[in-house]
């Protein structure tokens, strides 16, 4: 997968569950617990409006003197309003808000109306209720020493004033109207005229009297005026508006919600389907990975078995190679390369050991005419046969070596004395000497052998191609002297004492 593709994956995985997020949050469920403090706030907000008109009602007819009751609902209807404010945030759309404004209006202004009415309504009940036993007990006095004191006219004027004060006062109570009250004007004008008759005690509750229904003239007109400002207010009819406004929004939101629902019931299908795909696409993918995987495997197997094959191809042709660099072709001898290498670890350890190294150069005698008789056929023969009937006669640890054309170098090692390395030069001769025949024709060859040696740490020093130089030097002597013989170098050294120079056998 490209890191581009790889990106525009992941980027839509993201927005697929940012989806479903989205979705699974517009269906959670309404809180139903808060529904139902809703509905029974404003039943509870609902009685109580109506348990306050009944006050309102009993304290203006007089059956409550208690005010207290008045404003003893108004804690719990102002908790009760804050509930509902704080239950705004379920609903969607402005109706619910509007009304509960509304609402909250239509309250306080009640609440402050009642306010007035507490106090205009305390004045006017202290005089409805001081009047009809005041204006009886007035006309006791009357009847009394008082109205013996002034003319009987006077007494009986004042006395029928106040009958229709009393008469016009309690009808003006129960429907005032501007006659009613001119008329109640005319009446105290009347009373006050003849209030000078009479002694200073009874014109003092004249006055009272006077004052008392002055506040009934006023305050009755106003608490009328309030209770219908009271009616206005419509708190019924708000609480019932707030509570349809809140059914409507919760079941917009019920409504609302169902669609999403439904809406989350078809992307759930479609991500399920999705993940179908990609499971199934998967599945193909690690099948396909599973055939490719064991190709794979196979071509490896293949490969591994190539490589063995052709590693031991290459080990043999290396191994061949090797043979083809140290070794001589014809005989299989080592060559002169790798006998120099043989001698030079063989001097070493002649160092180390404090032993003897004996190098001996021979050269066949009588060779070439083999050749021009017999052919080069035949002179192979004769050179592998010297090869292999020296190299049968020496011991595993020394070496036979072929330097080229018919000649040989034999190399001996931990060679205890002089005596020895006589013994093998004439087993070399006598080898060589014994091949009488090959390919069917007669042979008469021999061989000349120079011998050097190097004893221990001295004699190592002088190094590997000085004593093939001394050894070769003294096969030459031997050719002089006559060949079919060996010949020692003058600086051929031995464990016992040095060589005695240039000795012939
Ligand atoms: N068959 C054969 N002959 C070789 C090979 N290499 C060299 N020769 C021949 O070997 C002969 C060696 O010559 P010489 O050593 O002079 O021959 P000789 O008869 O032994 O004479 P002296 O060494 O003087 O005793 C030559 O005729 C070379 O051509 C080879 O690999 N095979």
């Amino acid at each position: 997968m490209t890191p581009r593709r790889r990106t525009a994956v992941i980027v839509l995985l993201i927005l697929l569950v940012l989806v479903l997020g989205f979705l699974f949050n517009r269906t959670t469920a309404v809180d139903l617990d808060a529904q139902n403090r809703v509905t029974l706030n404003l039943r509870e907000l609902a009685k109580l409006d109506a348990g306050w008109n009944v006050n309102i009602l009993r304290a203006r007819i007089g059956l409550d003197n208690d005010y207290q009751a008045l404003a003893r609902p108004l804690p719990r209807i102002h908790q009760l309003t804050d509930s509902l404010r704080d239950s705004l945030g379920m609903t969607r759309g402005p109706t619910a808000t509007q009304a509960y404004q509304q609402l909250s209006a239509a309250l306080s202004e009640k609440e402050r109306l009642v306010e007035q009415f507490k106090a205009g309504n305390a004045v006017l009940r202290e005089a409805l209720v001081y009047m009809p036993p005041a204006i009886t007990d007035l006309k006791t006095e009357l009847n009394g020493i008082e109205g013996a004191l002034v003319p009987a006219r006077t007494v009986l004027a004042l006395d029928s004033a106040l009958n229709a004060l009393l008469t016009d006062i309690l009808r003006f109570n129960l429907s005032p109207d501007v006659a009613q009250a001119n008329r109640i004007e005319t009446t105290l004008g009347t009373i006050l005229i003849q209030k000078s008759a009479f002694s200073p005690a009874v014109g003092e509750r004249i006055d009272q009297l006077i004052g008392r229904a002055r506040a009934v003239l006023r305050y009755r007109p106003l608490e009328n005026a309030i209770e219908i400002a009271i009616g206005r207010t419509a708190t019924t009819e708000a609480i019932e508006r707030l509570s349809r406004a809140y059914d409507k929004a919760f079941d917009d939101v019920q409504a609302q919600k169902q669609r999403y629902r439904t809406w989350l019931f078809a992307y759930s299908g479609l991500l399920l389907l999705l993940l179908i795909g990609a499971a199934r696409r998967l599945v193909r993918t690690y099948r396909l990975l599973g055939v490719a995987n064991k190709r794979l495997q196979a071509s490896n197997e293949t490969l591994e078995v190539r490589v063995a094959e052709r590693t031991a191809e290459l080990e043999a042709q290396s191994a061949k190679l090797e043979q083809l660099a140290h070794h001589d072709g014809l005989t299989g001898l080592v060559n002169y390369g790798y006998l120099t290498r043989l001698l030079e670890h063989a001097l070493v350890r002649a160092s180390r050991r404090g032993s003897t190294v004996v190098v001996m150069f021979f050269d066949l005698d009588g060779f070439k005419a083999v050749n021009d008789t017999y052919g080069h056929g035949t002179g192979d023969l004769v050179l592998k046969e010297v090869a292999r009937r020296v190299q049968d006669k020496l011991r595993k640890e020394d070496s036979l070596a072929r330097l080229g054309g018919d000649e040989f170098v034999i190399l001996l090692e931990e060679v205890v004395s002089r005596e020895g390395a006589m013994r093998v030069a004439q087993l070399t001769l006598d080898q060589i000497c014994g091949i009488t025949e090959a390919a069917g024709h007669a042979v008469n060859i021999s061989a000349s052998i120079g011998i050097s040696s190097a004893h221990g740490r001295a004699g190592a020093a002088r190094g590997a191609a000085a004593l093939l130089a001394e050894a070769d030097q003294a096969m030459y002597r031997t050719k002089q002297a006559g060949k079919a013989g060996f010949s020692f170098s003058p600086q051929a050294q031995w464990a016992a004492a040095p060589e005695p120079a240039n000795t012939l056998q």
